[in-house]
């Protein structure tokens, strides 16, 4: 477990801003009041070729988009410079024959960090990028960063929707793969904040599209799908070939969309383009928003947990899957994925476009779930059974991996109740031994 040093206190960027411009209205009163013309003219002069040297030499990054979610911590809004590019370089740095130079974006997050970490501890390179929104808690993901930076794994703080950043990341590095896990997750969320879907989903994933089809070469792009693609399809196992047109949520109509325009990139641009429907991914490190964690704080603080419950009193089922096997499938589709074609951003001939379903085959109703947390926290659960609220939700989900197992070797071998004790294990480890980690998400 690594340290948790840093306490960042992250700023909006409208703070940022506002803060710039009083130091500047300061500075003008000042000089006003206490110079002659000729000084004045002198300190303006050389005020601005200060400003323009600067500006230059230190490029910040100041997310604009300001609907979602965006803090970002003042001392990592440097962006650029010989310092900066060093430790990019450094950390896309491949240390294997054969190995590979990955752009991972939500890097920071859950299954962003596992993959970063897994692709370094076998010698490629990788490049994080993070926008460190507060969807939730940013110091668990600051302290998945410091996990990161500990082997040697730089995060870039930076927005997906930021083009300024992606140049600057594409200029210095000839990433061969990029890892596309920035997004904004979760399906109910979306009924709170829809747009947080579209600026990231969408209009994030055409940004860094825009650059991975200009960039020469071409890396090849594998991103994160969803499980919930399915959405009303009831027809199990769920296969790629299935319907895909009656999403439940925006959530997963954003990622259907995505699906879609990797499609047309491929098809014009020649990107090589691998989508993987991850099927509710859990385990140590995971998102606090997701059942299974918000669950096992409220069990252990003796909080009632609300649990859903489908149409006729039918017991939701997931099927949950292990994030060391969603890292292997991860890692075997970017080894997979076969090259990009395209250069000057025209394609030069057809490149891959593959679909897969990475789940666990094995679907778990959420009161099972729910037992097997109270048998390892050794606690019992306040449960609160309601019925499903029309806010997204779909009853069940169950994958057929057949088509990852025999393209990608994907074969997953974590059953629930075996991962759900390394995930209390850990979470025990973080918040609970760890007396500095408030439990504040
Ligand atoms: O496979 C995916 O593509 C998605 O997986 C995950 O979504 P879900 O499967 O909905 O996970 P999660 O929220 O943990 O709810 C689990 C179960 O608990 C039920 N649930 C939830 C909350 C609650 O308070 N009560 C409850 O019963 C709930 O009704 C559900 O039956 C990811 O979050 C999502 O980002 C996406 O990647």
């Amino acid at each position: 477990m690594p340290a948790l040093d840093e306490d960042l206190f992250p700023s909006t960027p409208s703070k940022i801003k506002i803060e710039r411009t009083h130091t500047i209205m300061n500075n003008r009163s000042f000089h006003r009041n206490c110079f002659t013309p000729t000084t004045t003219l002198f300190l303006w002069t050389l005020l601005l070729i200060l400003l323009t040297a600067s500006y230059m030499t230190i490029q910040t990054f100041v997310d604009t988009n300001n609907h979602h979610h965006h803090p970002i911590p003042r001392h990592h809004l440097i962006i650029g410079g010989p310092h900066w590019e060093k430790k990019l370089r450094s950390s896309a740095q491949i240390r294997r024959s054969h190995g590979i130079s990955v752009l991972v974006t939500g890097a920071a997050g859950f299954v962003g960090s596992h993959v970063s970490l897994a692709l370094r501890k076998r010698g490629d390179g990788v490049v994080g990028l993070d926008n460190f929104n507060d969807y939730y808690d940013p110091s668990l993901k600051n302290a998945r960063r410091a996990l990161l930076n500990s082997h040697n794994v730089f995060i870039v703080e930076g927005d997906i929707n930021n083009d300024h950043v992606l140049t600057k990341l594409f200029d210095v590095v000839a990433f061969t793969h990029v890892m596309h896990l920035a997004a904004q997750a979760g399906v109910r969320y979306a009924m709170e904040n829809p747009h947080s879907y579209v600026n990231s989903n969408i209009a994030g994933l055409v940004t860094l599209l825009e650059q991975c089809k200009s960039a020469d070469p071409q890396p090849a792009v594998v991103w994160a799908s969803s499980s919930s693609v399915y959405g009303l399809n009831d027809k199990a196992p769920f296969s790629e070939s299935d319907r895909t047109d009656r999403p439940a949520s925006l959530y997963a109509a954003t990622k259907k969309a995505g699906e879609a325009i990797t499609h047309t990139y491929n098809h014009i641009h020649g990107l090589s383009i691998t989508g993987l429907r991850f099927f509710t991914v859990y385990g140590p490190w995971g998102r606090p928003d997701m059942a299974y964690f918000s669950f096992t704080k409220d069990i252990r603080q003796g909080k009632p947990i609300t649990i859903f419950r489908g149409k006729n009193r039918v017991d939701l089922a997931r099927d949950f899957t292990y994030i060391d096997d969603i890292v292997k499938g991860c890692v075997a589709a970017l080894d997979t994925s076969g090259k990009s074609t395209g250069s000057g951003g025209k394609k030069k001939g057809p490149a891959p476009y593959r679909i897969y379903n990475l789940g666990n085959t094995a679907p778990v109703s959420v009161p099972t779930m729910v037992s097997l947390l109270e048998k390892y926290l050794n606690k019992k659960a306040k449960k609160h059974v309601v019925t499903m609220p029309g806010n997204g939700d779909v009853p069940f989900t169950n994958a057929n991996i057949s088509l990852a197992q025999r393209e990608l070797g994907y074969k997953p071998t974590t059953d629930l109740p075996t991962g759900l004790k390394k995930f209390v294990d850990w979470y025990e480890s973080y918040y609970v031994d760890d007396h500095r980690k408030s439990v504040s998400y």
